[in-house]
């Protein structure tokens, strides 16, 4: 467990120091309250308590949590337990403390056995923190990703597509968004099984992946519909590059189980207007573009500008 001491009076901060190093916790210091604020923002990632006087010149402490506070709640940081420490045992003192953001007040001096009670109950607060925060991420990624092929799927696929096309109105740069689907992929469940169909889709997507650049995006729309944003094209080779990925799908068959699965896709295709289009209008097109490919033979590309 990692925790910022802040006091001004040398003495108390390195006794407090001393004893916490004791009991096996990593220890950073500062002087005063802007010293404890710019800790916290140096340290805001893996920090697990702040232990923070009250009276000090300066920011005082109250000041101090308050700020630090306020930048947590900008920068939706999860909680962080703080502990007051001070002289003062009147009532209004600890209200006040409390109100500012803090979440324990110990007076000074401070007895070691209750110091070492409080941080007892610290790291259970931290530990659950830490819980808490990995649950989270793993929600948000099983929340964004599609379960099978592991990519953005249609929700977080439109979130990243109304994001990039911010990013081209502001940098008046070409985007080119893409649908595509398999072609007569019920016949491949008839024939090969279900499970051949997963592998073929999670086939199909890694051999997508391979050929895209760092900055571009797949995403699964549903069933065997995918979407791709790739951001900064150029626009004439709007076309050559879709007809890539069409042609990495079809070169060679998808092997499942020893068993060669030949599998195409048929590619719609268009290019952001800028202005008010909306990502409705431009899904819209390019679904339009597959369609006609669909229409049209299968195993293409149509583009649509
Ligand atoms: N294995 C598997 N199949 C899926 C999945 N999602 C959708 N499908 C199948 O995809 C098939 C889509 O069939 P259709 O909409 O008739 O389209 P198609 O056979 O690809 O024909 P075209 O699109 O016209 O070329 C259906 O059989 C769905 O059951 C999935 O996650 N796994």
């Amino acid at each position: 467990m990692k925790v910022l001491i802040v006091d001004d009076t040398n003495t108390d901060r390195l006794l407090l120091k001393l004893h916490l190093s004791k009991m096996g916790f990593s220890v950073i210091e500062a002087t005063d309250g802007q010293e404890a604020i710019n800790q916290f923002v140096l340290n805001a990632e893996d920090l697990d308590l702040i232990l923070i006087d009250v009276q000090m010149p300066n920011v005082n402490g109250i000041d101090a949590v308050k700020a630090i506070r306020d930048i947590q709640k900008q920068q939706k940081q999860e909680w962080l337990p703080v502990i007051f420490l001070s002289a003062s045992a009147e009532d209004e003192a600890i209200e006040e403390a409390i109100t500012a953001g803090g979440d324990d007040y110990l007076i000074k001096p401070i007895s070691q056995k209750i110091l070492a009670a409080k941080m007892l109950a610290m790291q259970r607060i931290a530990d659950m923190r830490r819980r808490l925060v990995e649950s989270n991420r793993l929600f948000e990624e099983m929340a964004s990703t599609d379960y099978l092929t592991d990519v953005a799927n249609r929700r977080s696929f439109e979130v990243l597509l109304t994001h990039e096309m911010s990013a081209s109105r502001r940098g008046l740069s070409c985007l080119a968004c893409g649908v595509f689907d398999l072609d007569k992929f019920k016949a491949v469940n008839d024939t090969f099984g279900h499970d051949a169909g997963d592998a073929v889709l999670i086939a199909v997507v890694e051999r997508i992946k391979h050929v895209l650049r760092q900055s571009d995006v797949i995403g699964r729309l549903g069933g065997e519909e995918f979407g791709i944003i790739l951001p900064n094209m150029d626009i004439n080779e709007v076309l050559v590059v879709f007809d890539r990925y069409r042609s990495a799908i079809e070169e060679s068959p998808i092997v499942h189980e020893n068993v060669e699965i030949p599998v195409t896709i048929s590619i719609g295709v268009t290019v952001f207007n800028g202005g008010n289009e909306t990502k409705e209008e431009l899904l819209k097109r390019a679904d339009e573009a597959l369609y006609e490919a669909k229409e049209t033979g299968r195993n293409k590309v149509v583009y649509r500008p």
